[in-house]
């Protein structure tokens, strides 16, 4: 593949990257760019190698082989001023518990050459009336909301959310989408998600990458993924000796024409339906969980 040059606007390109834990393989080859603006979205289900993509990226782990380029260095090799131009919300932080929260937001914001203003922040992440409490005395909500706040308060050009909404409530969540929203329509920033949520990744991402058994199955906008998913049809019928039929068909009114040509006549229990999103990633997930990875057709790059 020809190296795009570094002004291309790609804030995160990644190529072959592999990781193995103790000779255990959890990532096969991870191809990724990621576009200065974009909100993108790492969808997986429980395992599939999320959090281990994104620490590579962070640069909190070294990976076993590939290349990596974030903000235009390697993360393996990222000084202070890389650093200070990242922001994380990471799965689980635990430090400071007993830090009054707006304390807290003052002291790392004191880490960043051009930060946010505190209070301004709590308010924006919906803390405000919690600004004199303790962090430990926070629901698990709104701890997630500091985090959000302490990821922000350094005003990052990249903005990694590793699984932000776990333990929202609906409200909670609307307004984490409506900031993230926010964040990447008004200042630009360049956002990774990941979720196990394919609503949430719908919702917020302008490109998914669905990464399943630490491979990439598929990449695209949300509306070219529905209909790569919509383009092969199920049909579903009986066969003359009772038995349930199915079969995925790119075209399926030739194959319901043939099946009315050998009936000859009306075809038992026909349905024609066209896969949503959810059905493929779902295929996916449950084919990996099932050991039938290989089988997987979908794979693809996230370039
Ligand atoms: N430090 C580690 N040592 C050994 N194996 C690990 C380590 N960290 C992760 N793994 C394994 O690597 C695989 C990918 O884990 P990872 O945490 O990256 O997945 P994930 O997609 O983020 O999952 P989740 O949605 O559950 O957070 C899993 O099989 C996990 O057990």
């Amino acid at each position: 593949m020809t190296p795009r040059s570094p002004d291309a606007g790609d804030v995160v390109r990644a190529r072959a990257v592999t990781m193995s834990y103790g000779g255990v393989d959890v990532l096969h080859g991870i191809d990724l760019d990621i576009r200065r603006g974009e909100v993108f979205a790492l969808l997986g289900p429980n395992g599939a190698g999320k959090t281990t993509t994104v620490e590579i990226l962070e640069g909190f782990r070294r990976r076993s082989a590939g290349e990596v380029q974030v903000l235009g260095a390697d993360p393996e090799h990222g000084d202070d001023a890389w650093r200070a131009r990242i922001g994380l919300v990471l799965q689980s932080w635990r430090d400071h518990r007993r830090w009054q929260v707006g304390e807290l937001l003052t002291h790392f914001a004191s880490y960043y050459p051009d930060p946010r203003d505190p209070a301004a922040l709590l308010s924006l992440v919906g803390l405000a009336e919690q600004a004199g409490q303790q962090v430990e005395r926070l629901s698990g909500g709104q701890r997630r909301r500091l985090d959000v706040a302490l990821g922000i308060v350094g005003r990052p050009e990249l903005l990694f959310l590793d699984e932000p909404t776990t333990g929202f409530d609906p409200q909670a969540r609307y307004d984490f989408h409506t900031l993230v929203e926010r964040l990447a329509g008004e200042e630009g920033v360049t956002v990774l998600l990941t979720t196990h949520d394919l609503a949430e990744a719908e919702r917020l991402a302008d490109r998914i990458a669905m990464l399943v058994g630490g491979r990439i199955r598929a990449c695209g906008t949300p509306a070219e993924l529905a209909r790569r998913a919509a383009a092969r049809a199920e049909v579903r019928w009986t066969a003359d000796d009772g038995t349930a039929r199915h079969e995925r068909t790119a075209d399926p009114s030739r194959l319901v024409w043939e099946l009315h040509r050998q009936a000859e006549g009306p075809i038992p229990g026909l349905e024609v339906r066209r896969p949503t999103l959810e059905d493929t990633y779902l295929h996916m997930v449950r084919r990996e969980a099932d050991g039938a990875e290989s089988a997987v057709p979908e794979e693809a790059t996230a370039v």
